[in-house]
């Protein structure tokens, strides 16, 4: 058995980064850039006024002041002329500030007559002007290859004016189900069988990490089946299965795709739940082999799935960030897997929130994990605490799952 940490490098080392293609600017969200953006302008092109009112100049601009009014600036019309000594020029949020003026008279100073303005309180120069190349100038790198690409970097993208957007393409990821006794959600169930609830949940998080899934049919435990549905996924990016990855006769994922080429890098990891996970590849195809337990396949998705699909998208990959908390019940010494408790969150003492596990943590229990708002993480060897230690957890909330 190796440890997680171990397991997560190993899995990290195999992956690189999808190529990059194409898109539109709203296709853009939730991807990696593969290039920069630079600006392709300078923002704002000009000095604006950041409120409306009348463009002055500051020196005229004293308590009881009357100013001329010698024309309008609104956004995207510039005023032509020249605002000279005792004149202002009208203007609105976004207007240019026209040759001559350097400051802002705001409209609630003022009072307005037809053609002139009375001053009613005094303008420093400068005042509400946004100066030319304020937020970025033309050249500039604004967002940087490697980036997730945020809402807000959408705008900033548009905003500098770059309609494409060159990103890595979204991971497609093979998902298969194995094993005689499960059944797509709908479907008839056989004799003592359960409903496939790994290759939905598997999906979903997929998409959650930036992923692209492609669920293919259940395979039954037969190495055949499962061979042939393993060489639908080969134009995957990786192929992710659930079950069989076991000891038992009918565990039957490796034996299955040895013939097909399949190459070992490990098995089982000094971990609960999800200890017999498989990882190597077949052929190009990496192909991460989750354990069928829900509970050790979605476990085992937040330690390692998310991380690959961070990777294989354009990013480092990571472990899983975690918060400080206080154990919410004493918690026995730990063995030498690593343990990860679902457990609640609830406020504690000093803002740092209780962890509070909850009392059955059998890996085949959905409700929980379902309920779960993070995970306590229990090193190998652990001693035993009391409740009110400090632990650390992995809040679930985070990653969208
Ligand atoms: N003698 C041993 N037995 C087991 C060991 C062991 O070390 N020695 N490890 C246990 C651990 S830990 C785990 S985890 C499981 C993993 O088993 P497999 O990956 O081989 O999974 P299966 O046997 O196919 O199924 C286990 C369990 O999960 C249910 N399952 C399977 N697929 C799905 C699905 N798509 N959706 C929902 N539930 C699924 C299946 O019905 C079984 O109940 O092995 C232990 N055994
Ligand atoms: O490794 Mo298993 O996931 O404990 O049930």
């Amino acid at each position: 058995m190796i440890s997680v940490e171990e397991a997560r490098a190993r899995i990290l080392a195999a992956l690189t980064a999808t190529p990059s293609e194409t898109v539109p600017l709203p296709a853009g969200w939730g991807r990696v850039l593969a290039l920069p953006i630079l600006a392709r302008l300078t923002q704002p092109p000009a000095d604006v006024s950041a409120m409306d009112g009348y463009a002055v100049r500051a020196a005229d601009v004293t308590e009881g002041a009357r100013l001329a009014v010698i024309g309008t600036a609104p956004a995207g019309h510039p005023f032509a002329g020249e605002v000279g000594a005792g004149q202002a020029v009208r203007i609105f949020t976004g207007g240019i500030v026209p040759f001559g003026a350097d400051a802002i008279l705001l409209q609630e100073d003022a009072e307005a007559t037809a053609s002139t303005v009375l001053v009613k309180e005094a303008a420093r120069p400068g005042r509400w002007i946004r100066r030319r190349g304020l937020d970025f100038a033309e050249g500039e790198e604004v967002l940087s290859a490697g980036r997730r690409l945020t809402a807000r970097d959408i705008g900033l993208a548009a905003a500098a004016n770059t309609p494409w957007l060159a990103v890595h393409r979204a991971p497609r990821i093979g998902i298969l189900a194995t094993g005689d006794e499960i059944a797509l959600p709908g479907d008839p169930i056989p004799r003592g069988g359960i409903v496939s609830s790994n290759a939905h949940a598997l999906a979903a998080l997929v998409r959650a990490g930036g992923g692209d899934p492609l669920i293919l049919p259940i395979a039954p435990d037969d190495s055949q089946a499962i061979a042939e549905a393993a060489r639908a996924a080969r134009a995957c990016d990786m192929l992710v299965t659930t079950g069989g990855a076991s000891v038992g006769d009918h565990d039957l994922v490796q034996s299955a795709l040895g013939p097909e080429g399949f190459a070992l890098d490990f098995w089982k990891i000094a971990m609960r739940p999800g200890k017999p996970l498989i990882w190597g590849r077949l052929g190009a195809t990496p192909v991460l082999g989750l354990p069928g337990n829900p509970v050790s396949a979605l476990v085992c998705s937040v330690l390692f799935l998310i991380p690959a699909l961070d990777r294989l998208s354009g990013l480092p990959g990571a472990p899983p960030r975690t918060i400080r908390a206080l154990a919410g019940a004493d918690l026995p010494e730990n063995d030498r897997r690593f343990d990860h408790l679902r457990a609640t969150l609830q406020p504690g003492p000093e803002g740092i929130p209780l962890a509070i596990p909850f009392p059955l943590q059998d890996s085949s229990m959905m409700k929980t994990l379902a309920r779960a708002e993070a995970l306590i993480l229990r090193a190998p060897g652990a001693p035993a605490l009391q409740t009110g230690a400090p632990v650390e957890v992995i809040p679930l909330g985070d990653l969208g799952l």
